[in-house]
């Protein structure tokens, strides 16, 4: 290693600290890093705890943290795009660089010391790809050797040759520092760059506008001085035609600024929908969530075009108003005023409706969700004259509200019309009639700027103000993606992996009461369960009597309204939420678990590690032929890759439920499993070889079933 990238490195023991340190340089740290965090021991910190120790630190210090590695041959380009990033330079030493920007071809880095500076970016790639280049280079000695050429050390043809035969080596990881999804929005907006192409496409569009009017003024001022001289044309033409580039780099810098919006907010989506309040999901029902996943893309696409249309149009307005002031059409300027005053009024009243009508079309959708969703019941248990039962009154109701809408849009059409009937009219005025031929050229000129400006206005507003009511609808969604589960201390995500002790229980829950929104009754009152290593329990009660709800406790799903729930002697708030989950898994009842669309293995290893090593597919197979799906692998061509979920094969109940329990036992780092009736679709011979295999493999387990 050279002597000033090691000086530049920072041990595995501070690299928290780096990332911290990153982290608030670049505006994006959330929470402090907490005085007194217990580092673990460097033994411990290898392998996947490494990744688990900085994606915890990450979680407290809320940031995002995403571990990225590269092929070989992509070595110099990932360390180009990371920054902020640690970058791992020697594994067996655990040294990391704290990367805080790319600066042309030098990275500009972050010293232990608090000092910054900067290193070629090849200097670090040697660094950090340096065995995979001394073992191309000893694949290409071997191969130019054989064939009898020579070719000069540190030649194109050799490096080429190398990056051929080490292609598909992979080097060592690095964290690129990002906004966590859940950070306030001024923050994803810094992290996401916008504020650039935005001010990039507003100048662009300014110098636009003057440079149109400058035309308007060479051409005028030649034309109404009754002499057509060539010099006053060329200059016309010149300014006209610098509005071609502009144009250019205003459409390049809406595309950019489009498309960072548009991962924002879908970032933020996806962040709330595995955040959103499952009871709130279940209330809605398919169709609902359906229907605002639609008005997601309608948010995305008008709140775009009709915010940088409007943005722009306002721009236009203000040199339109600046031509008529200079101009001296007053009159001109009055009639702006009062059809944008018109204009606000008419918003306002096309957003009540459209919003009725908004509302009524989720409905109309949830409608037909729930006809293809419950297609099957219907069929086999609902009598066919009763299928369409008061659709007339629906439909008849969302058209009319559809009509009134579109009433609502039409003056908001209009009213760069009306201004145009009304600019008219005021150069009827005795101030303007009076006026010299150039004041009112310049009259006209602007009332055409401000008459253009109005229209584009007019759809610009109309189009963010559907966004906004779009936006109403998804409001859930993106609340839901504010939140955040407990972080916990992250020297707990990497405890010593025999954390169960004679006097520790694994799960224990003391007194704990849970009462449903909306329910008098508790479902759960006062409930008593210690669970220890190696424990196996079997929960079996009445339909209603709390059983699931008790497995949800168990697993942190639900929190309790009174009482304690512990795993391992901590509470949630100590052990975090996502350790709380890899040390307990549960299996949810049948209606409440998932194949999803993805290969077979996916759904298997789910909840311990994806992409798959080949020793964990082994032993995804391994467990499946212990739950009897020996045969169904066989029968699948691309066995474990096969695709399942719903457009894929599809699998039996039976089936299914298996993939379920196998997906607990497949979680290495999991110290109890919680089994909600996982055996009730099982006939008695697959049942006895599924409960035999669960006790060999569980280390505790609760198994809740019927009597
Ligand atoms: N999300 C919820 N919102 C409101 N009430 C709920 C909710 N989930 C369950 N309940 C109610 O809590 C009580 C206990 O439900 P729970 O599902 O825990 O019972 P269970 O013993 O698992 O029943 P089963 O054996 O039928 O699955 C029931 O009365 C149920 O109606």
């Amino acid at each position: 290693m050279t002597d000033a990238l090691e000086r530049a490195s920072w041990p595995i023991e501070r690299v928290h600290e780096a990332m911290a340190a990153l982290a608030s340089r670049a505006g994006l740290a959330q929470d402090p890093l907490p005085h007194g965090i217990v580092v673990p021991s460097r033994a411990r910190l290898v392998g996947r705890a490494v990744d688990r120790w900085l994606e915890r630190v990450a979680d407290v210090l809320r940031i995002d943290a995403e571990s990225v590695d590269a092929r070989y041959p992509e070595t110099a380009r990932m360390l180009a795009s990371v920054a902020p990033a640690i970058v791992s330079i020697d594994e067996h030493e655990h040294r990391w660089l704290a990367v805080i920007r790319r600066e042309g071809d030098r990275l500009r880095v972050l010293l232990p010391d608090d000092e910054t500076r900067t290193f070629h970016i090849e200097e670090v790639r040697a660094r950090v790809a340096g065995e995979f280049d001394a073992l191309g280079d000893q694949l290409v000695d071997g191969l130019l050797e054989s064939a009898n050429v020579t070719a000069r050390s540190g030649s194109r043809a050799r490096r080429a040759l190398r990056d051929r035969l080490v292609a598909h080596a992979h080097v060592r990881r690095a964290f690129m520092i990002r906004a966590h999804p859940s950070a306030p929005l001024r923050t994803l907006v810094r992290d996401a760059r916008l504020v650039a192409p935005l001010v990039s496409l507003l100048l662009a569009h300014v110098l636009g506008s003057i440079a149109l009017v400058l035309a308007w003024v060479a051409l005028g001022s030649g034309v109404l001085g009754g002499r057509v001289d060539p010099g006053w044309l060329t200059a016309a033409a010149l300014l006209a035609l610098t509005r071609v580039p502009l144009r250019a780099a205003a459409a390049t810098a809406q595309g950019r600024f489009a498309i960072r919006c548009a991962r924002l907010l879908k970032q933020r989506l996806l962040w709330g929908a595995l955040r959103i309040d499952r009871d709130a999901i279940r209330r809605e029902g398919a169709g609902q969530l359906l229907a605002r996943v639609l008005e997601s893309e309608a948010v995305e696409s008008l709140a775009l075009d009709g915010g940088v249309a409007s943005a722009l149009a306002l721009v236009e307005l203000a040199v339109a108003a600046v031509v008529l002031a200079l101009g001296g059409a007053y009159p001109l300027l009055a009639a702006m005023g009062v059809v944008i005053v018109v204009g606000a009024v008419a918003i306002g009243r096309f957003v009540r409706r459209r919003r009725a009508w908004i509302d009524a079309r989720i409905g109309l959708t949830h409608d037909l969700v729930e006809h293809m969703v419950g297609h099957r019941t219907r069929l086999a248990q609902e009598p066919s004259d009763r299928w369409h039962e008061e659709e007339d009154v629906a439909l008849g109701a969302a058209m009319s509200l559809a009509r009134s809408s579109d009433a609502a849009e039409l003056p908001l059409r209009v009213l760069s019309r009306a201004y145009l009937v009304l600019a008219i009219a005021a150069l009827a005025h005795p101030f303007i009639v009076g006026a010299s031929q150039t004041s009112l050229a310049v009259a006209v000129f602007g009332a055409l700027l401000a008459q253009r400006a109005l229209a584009a206005l007019g759809s610009g507003v109309e189009q963010l103000a559907r966004a906004a009511i779009g936006a109403d609808r998804l409001a859930v969604l993106l609340r839901a993606g504010e939140t955040r589960g407990a972080p916990g201390d992250p020297s707990l995500a990497i405890a010593p992996e025999n954390v169960d002790g004679a006097d520790v229980a694994t799960l224990e829950v003391r007194g704990a009461t849970l009462r449903y929104e909306g329910r008098l009754e508790p479902a759960l009152q006062h409930a008593t369960l210690r669970i220890a290593a190696n424990d196996r329990i079997l929960c079996v009660g009445p339909s209603g009597g709390g059983k699931s709800t008790l497995a949800q406790l168990l697993a942190a799903v639900r929190r309790p309204s009174a009482g304690l729930v512990l795993c391992h002697g901590l509470d949630t708030k100590t052990l975090g939420e996502d350790e709380w989950r890899r040390r307990v898994a549960l299996v949810p009842q049948f209606h409440d678990n998932h194949v999803f669309a993805g290969t077979l293995g996916f759904n298997l290893l789910l909840g311990d590690r994806w992409p798959a090593t080949g020793a964990d597919l082994a032993r995804a197979e391994e467990v499946c032929r212990a739950l009897g799906l020996g045969s169904l692998i066989d029968r699948m061509p691309a066995g474990l890759m096969q695709q399942v979920g719903d457009s894929g094969w599809q699998l039996s109940h039976g089936e299914r439920s298996r993939v379920f329990l196998a997906r607990a036992l497949l979680a290495q780092s999991a110290r109890v499993l919680v089994l909600d009736e996982s055996f009730g679709a099982l006939d008695p011979e697959t049942l006895e070889h599924c409960v035999h295999a669960t006790l060999e493999r569980a280390p505790a387990v609760m198994v809740i079933a019927h009597p």
